[in-house]
């Protein structure tokens, strides 16, 4: 098992910086998660620390070797890809044997591992089985199967769910957090998918443009998030940000202000007098469990609402509340004012 330090990690693909000095701890047995929107760096990132792309400059250390210049298969990490990557020639046992045998690891090891890491991911009855005989889960299983024998320090997944369907990535899900219980490794994983970032993460890295924006808890992220951008990509449905004269009917501002956010699922609907501030339904999305109100705030802003109970008609005026703890606060530059609720 292993940490990861990253300092002013760098990368460019000819003239064009796609990492531009990215700083990063991850502690022994963490599992970290990367999101951020298309084109910020993500895969580039994890594919420099497994070795599949080299380093433009600055360092990056696993545990305490500096493997800047160490080949992939020297690092102690295993990959495992959004396209399952297995061969259609080899049956499940030979898929996940594979990278032992390449590393004469003898035949006794190498069939103890294999039925190891089947018996963990339920595949005893499959390893006969060719790649096409299987479906996308169980292919995305000997995936994994085969990242877990190698024995690695370190797991990296690059979108390994998205070719699947919505009720068999909700299972893997939960069998990725299982096995990472299990096993105890250092985990990074690389996701569009904010679902899985809040629910598997220890830590949630969020890229922007080849910088880390922020870093911390899904809890932290959410509640506490430094600037706008993190503010509207964590969540879902995102923030509302209101310039500050329109929220002032909020209450009170810190010095400074420029605009305010308040989550979807942090305003309620009360009658148009009894509200903070009104505006007039347009859009109701019933989603089941809940609905989606878009509201045309009365100072011309559009504000998302997202509420559990029965939902006014389109055209219906309504007032929005929101609890002081729940607003956020922002300066001219985007920052998050830590002034007045902490
Ligand atoms: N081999 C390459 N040569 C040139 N540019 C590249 C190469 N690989 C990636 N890029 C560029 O680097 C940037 C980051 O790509 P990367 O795949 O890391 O982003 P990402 O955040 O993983 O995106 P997505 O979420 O769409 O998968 C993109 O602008 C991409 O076009």
């Amino acid at each position: 098992m292993s940490s990861l330090t990253l300092r002013n990690l760098q990368k460019r693909f000819g003239r064009v910086e796609v990492i531009r000095g990215v700083d990063l701890d991850v502690a022994d047995g963490e599992f970290v998660v990367f999101v951020g929107p298309s084109g910020c760096g993500k895969s580039t990132l994890l594919r420099m620390i497994s070795g599949l792309e080299d380093v433009t400059d600055g360092e990056l250390r696993i545990g305490d070797r500096v493997v800047n210049e160490v080949q992939p298969a020297k690092r102690g990490v295993a990959m495992v890809f959004q396209s399952y990557a297995l061969y259609p020639h080899l049956n499940v046992r030979d898929n996940m044997g594979f990278g032992l045998k390449v590393r004469k690891v003898p035949g006794p090891e190498r069939e103890r591992r294999v039925a190891e890491a089947a018996a963990l991911l339920k595949l005893d009855a499959l390893l006969e089985r060719f790649p096409r005989e299987l479906s996308g889960g169980q292919r995305q299983r000997v995936a994994i199967g085969r990242a877990i024998v190698g024995h690695p320090d370190v797991f990296l997944f690059d979108e390994p769910l998205s070719n699947l369907d919505a009720e068999l990535r909700v299972h893997m899900r939960s069998e990725i957090a299982a096995l990472h219980k299990r096993l105890g490794n250092t985990m990074i994983y690389v996701t569009h998918d904010q679902v899985e970032a809040m629910t598997l993460a220890d830590k949630i890295v969020v890229l922007r443009d080849g910088l880390v924006e922020q870093v911390g808890s899904p809890r932290e992220l959410y509640e506490r998030p430094d600037n706008i951008f993190v503010a509207q990509f964590i969540g879902s449905p995102k923030m509302n940000i209101l310039p500050a004269a329109s929220a002032a009917g909020f209450g009170a501002q810190p010095a400074g202000t420029a605009s305010v956010g308040i989550r979807p699922e942090h305003l309620s609907i009360v009658a148009p007098d009894r509200g903070q501030l009104s505006g007039k339904v347009v859009i109701t999305e019933y989603t089941g469990a809940s609905s989606l109100l878009h509201v045309a705030l009365d100072s011309g802003e559009t504000c998302l609402v997202v509420i559990d109970g029965d939902s006014p008609e389109a055209d219906a005026r309504v007032g929005l509340v929101a609890a002081s703890k729940d607003l956020h606060h922002f300066g001219a530059d985007g920052r998050a004012q830590r002034n007045l609720h902490g």
